[in-house]
Formats: C-alpha cells, sequence, structure tokens
C-alpha cells in the first residue's frame, strides 16, 4: 500500500520561515493543496553579523506547530550560490525539526550587477533601502533585475534536498506604493507599469517568483503523492 501511493514520511511537511509575509503568501498561493503543518511563525532576530565567510546571522525563529507544538529553530543566513544556500537551509531545518521540511530563499538580482545582490538582498536593503539599492545602479543604464525563488524540500535529517526555481523578470525603479514587503515597492516586473507594492496581491500571486516555485513544488507533490504516519491535523 505504501508503494501504491508513494513515499511514506513521518509526518507532514513543515514550511520553516521567520517572515510572516512570505508564509502569508505561500499559504495563499498553495491553499490545501499540500498537506503542510498549519504553521504560525513568530521571529525573535538574534543578530550577530560578522565579515566571517561563513554563517553571518543567525536568525532564530518560534514556531508553533498548529498551536499545540512549539519549535525554537535557529537557521543561520548562509552565503554562496541561491540553490547552494536554499539546499543546505532545508538540511540544518530538517535536522531541527527531525522531519520533513520545506524552505525557501529569495535572491533579488540585478543584471547590471552580475546578479548582485541576489542572496545577500536582505542586508543590502537593511543596511541602505530602497533608495541605495536605486543609487547601486546609477552608473548603469541597464536597470533590470529578476526576482528569484528557491524552494528546498528535505523528506528529513541527512536526506538530499530537491530544489524548485521562479523566477521573475523586471526593473528596479524609485519606490511605488505601500512599504510593507522588503523590496516589493522598488521592482517593476515586466509588462506592468504597477510595482510589486501597488500589486493587488492576488496579481502579484499570479505571476511572482514565489508563485513559479510554487507551481513547481505542487507538482512535486502531486507525482511523488507522499503520505503520512500522523496526519496533517496534528
Ligand atoms: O516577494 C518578496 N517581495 C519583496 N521582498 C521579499 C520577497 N520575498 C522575500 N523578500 C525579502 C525578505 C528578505 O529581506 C529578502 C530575502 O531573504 P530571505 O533570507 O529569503 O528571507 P527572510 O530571511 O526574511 O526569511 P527566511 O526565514 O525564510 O529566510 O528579501
Ligand atoms: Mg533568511
Amino acid at each position: 500500500m505504501a508503494a501504491a501511493s508513494g513515499l511514506v514520511l513521518s509526518r507532514p511537511v513543515t514550511f520553516v520561515t521567520g517572515n510572516a509575509k512570505k508564509l502569508e503568501e505561500v499559504r495563499t498561493i498553495l491553499g490545501q493543496s499540500i498537506p503542510f503543518h498549519s504553521l504560525k511563525l513568530d521571529r525573535n532576530l538574534s543578530l550577530s553579523l560578522s565579515l566571517s565567510l561563513y554563517n553571518s546571522l543567525f536568525v532564530t525563529v518560534f514556531a508553533s506547530i498548529s498551536k499545540s507544538f512549539l519549535y525554537l529553530i535557529t537557521v543561520p543566513e548562509l552565503q554562496g550560490e541561491p540553490e547552494d544556500i536554499s539546499k543546505e537551509k532545508a538540511r540544518l531545518a530538517a535536522n531541527e525539526v527531525n522531519g520533513p521540511v520545506l524552505v525557501e530563499d529569495t535572491c533579488l538580482c540585478f543584471n547590471a550587477l552580475k546578479g548582485l545582490p541576489g542572496p545577500y538582498i536582505k542586508w543590502f536593503l537593511q543596511k541602505i533601502g530602497h533608495e541605495g539599492l536605486n543609487n547601486l545602479l546609477m552608473a548603469y543604464e541597464d536597470k533590470s533585475a529578476y526576482a528569484l525563488c528557491v524552494f528546498s524540500l528535505a523528506l528529513g535529517p541527512n536526506m538530499e534536498p530537491v530544489t524548485f526555481l521562479g523566477k521573475t523578470p523586471g526593473k528596479i525603479v524609485p519606490p511605488r506604493g505601500p512599504n510593507d514587503f522588503g523590496w516589493d515597492p522598488i521592482f517593476q516586473p515586466d509588462g506592468y507599469e504597477q510595482t510589486y507594492a501597488e500589486m493587488p496581491k492576488e496579481e502579484k500571486n499570479k505571476i511572482s517568483h514565489r508563485s513559479k516555485a510554487l507551481a513547481q513544488v505542487k507538482s512535486h507533490f502531486s507525482e511523488a503523492r507522499y503520505t503520512f504516519q500522523k496526519d496533517a491535523s496534528i
């Protein structure tokens, strides 16, 4: 029976993030399509920024799962190529959770800067803000950029993660629209007159880097047909 219905996992997949906005979008886009733990996250950022080539920052995440579990998850902010970062994040999260996890890492890549800030966008945004990000491109005519989302699924500790990529091309513009999610106000996707921030959420979710990557996650789940020892309501 297990073979007929796909791989048996110890429990439903836990989506690990410290970013409430990400979680909100993932929830909306996925709906009921994948059996996830219902996750509510609170974050407690413990910042220890160093110039080390290794983990420069540790994010402490309190995840209360289905109201009855509380996980303290420390996921380091890693460095390197987007896919490697996302995979490593999944390995670490799977060890912490001791079960199947899905994680996601988002990059904002400027073509004139050969893909930078890329995975380091979080620090660039935190340090220099929307204006600073625009200024980075002042010396270049090419303001084109792309948003890249890399999900990694690890079925358990010591399991090799699988990645799913989603990419949306656009350009960097002076900030427009509500400032409630990261770099949304300065990213204008190709074919639109509005920035991500100006768009209605449903519109962003139709074309975003995140929804493109999640479409692949969904098809992976429908092909794999995982079953779980414990049901999703736990
Ligand atoms: O759709 C988006 N629209 C605008 N801004 C966004 C988006 N998605 C992520 N962001 C921001 C959050 C963070 O400043 C950086 C990614 O960093 P990233 O490490 O992936 O996110 P995070 O540390 O906030 O959450 P997590 O705990 O899942 O790693 O870009
Ligand atoms: Mg992060």
